[in-house]
């Protein structure tokens, strides 16, 4: 199949459409390279331009008319950022995302898959949460994917032909296993991203923000999953796609909510540890505050993945570290960080 991948050259992207080829389907990327990377479009085909861009649109329906489905990765994605930013995420990851909707209807292709997030979950008193779980999404990132979701059931209830499955990722961690993308931001501010750079010794200690919250030990709670994982979960969301539909009704006309994480939560101490016995050593750390707008946390019911595209989360938590490390170890080899 030929699918229309925007934000194809980031992180989960471009691990998204590896994991495409690699079944045997043709990515077509649709990237700004505003945040994503050059390297990862190489040997892909390749459209550099805006999401919102009627006429690039147009112009990719042209040359690949057999273009079955979208899937909407491209999005500003730092919670923290847009506390700071609301205008540039609610243009970005809203506006846009509405204008390429539309006009990906207008060129015929009516099967989208998007990126939503975990983030949008309201607190749930033992963390685990179900896509019929109540929502408070509070950052402006977290609002701008509800606002999505949302967007996307009208388009599906007034469209006939229009369906949407809303993928809620949980927390990626790794890279893909064959090294060819991972994560790139030079100081990450996620806790793998974090602990990676403490073990070699960029940062000074490890700090366990948030002691306090109601969970097993007092650390935040978070269902890590595999970058590869979530990729996978792509691949069966394109294949299985009108299978979904089929096998069960969606609650909302032709609209799905899928979660995507392991169905385990992991506490940053259990992070830590598992951190250590993978690297082999201990790292320095130290207990600090919770971050300005930290939550306790969530894990995700993992049922409905299987039941509607036939996947489940398989790598183990080691492995997402494994490959983060390795990644650390060749990414200079891979990004050049002179060129932007
Ligand atoms: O140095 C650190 C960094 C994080 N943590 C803890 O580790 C857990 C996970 O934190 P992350 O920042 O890795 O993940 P979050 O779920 O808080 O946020 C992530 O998911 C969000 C969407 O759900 C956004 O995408 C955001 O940018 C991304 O970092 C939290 O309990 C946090 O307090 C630490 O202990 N030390």
């Amino acid at each position: 199949m030929k699918v229309l991948v925007t934000g194809g050259a980031g992180y989960i992207g471009s691990t998204i459409c590896s994991a495409l080829e690699d079944a045997g389907h043709t990515p077509v990327i649709l990237d700004s390279l505003v945040n994503g990377r050059i390297e990862f479009v190489k040997n892909k085909i390749f459209y550099k331009g805006d999401i919102a861009d009627e006429k690039l649109l147009r112009e990719i329906f042209n040359e690949h008319p057999e273009i079955s489905h979208a899937i909407h990765c491209a999005a500003l994605i730092v919670v923290s950022e847009s506390v700071e930013k609301p205008y540039e995420y609610y243009r970005e990851n809203v506006s846009k995302s509405n204008e390429l909707f539309n006009n990906l209807k207008s060129c015929g292709c009516n099967n989208i898959v998007f990126s939503s997030s975990a983030s949008i979950y309201d607190a749930s008193p033992n963390f685990m949460v179900t896509e019929e779980s109540p929502l408070k999404p509070s950052s402006p990132y977290a609002k701008t994917k509800y606002i999505m979701e949302l967007v996307l059931q009208d388009y599906c209830s007034s469209f006939s032909n229009f369906r949407a499955i809303a993928l809620r990722y949980f927390n990626p961690i790794g890279a893909d296993p064959k090294m060819r993308s991972g994560v790139y931001v030079k100081d990450p501010s996620h806790v793998l991203g974090k602990l990676v750079d403490t073990a070699i010794g960029k940062n000074k200690e490890f700090h366990i923000t948030g002691t306090d919250w109601p969970t097993r030990d007092g650390s935040g709670i978070r269902d890590y999953i595999h970058v590869w994982d979530l990729a996978q979960a792509h691949v069966k969301a394109i294949e299985n796609f009108d299978s979904a539909f089929l096998t069960k009704p969606p609650k909302t006309k032709n609209y799905h909510v899928i979660n995507l994480g392991t169905g385990k939560g992991v506490t940053v101490k259990e992070l830590l540890k598992e951190f250590e016995n993978v690297y082999g050593k201990e790292i320095p750390k130290k207990e600090a505050p919770s971050r300005p707008g930290d939550v306790a946390g969530a894990y995700a019911n993992e049922n409905t993945a299987l039941d509607l595209i036939s996947w489940k989360a398989e790598l183990h938590i080691n492995s997402g570290i494994e490959d983060s490390l390795k990644w650390n170890n060749i990414r200079e080899n891979i990004i050049n960080y002179n060129s932007k």
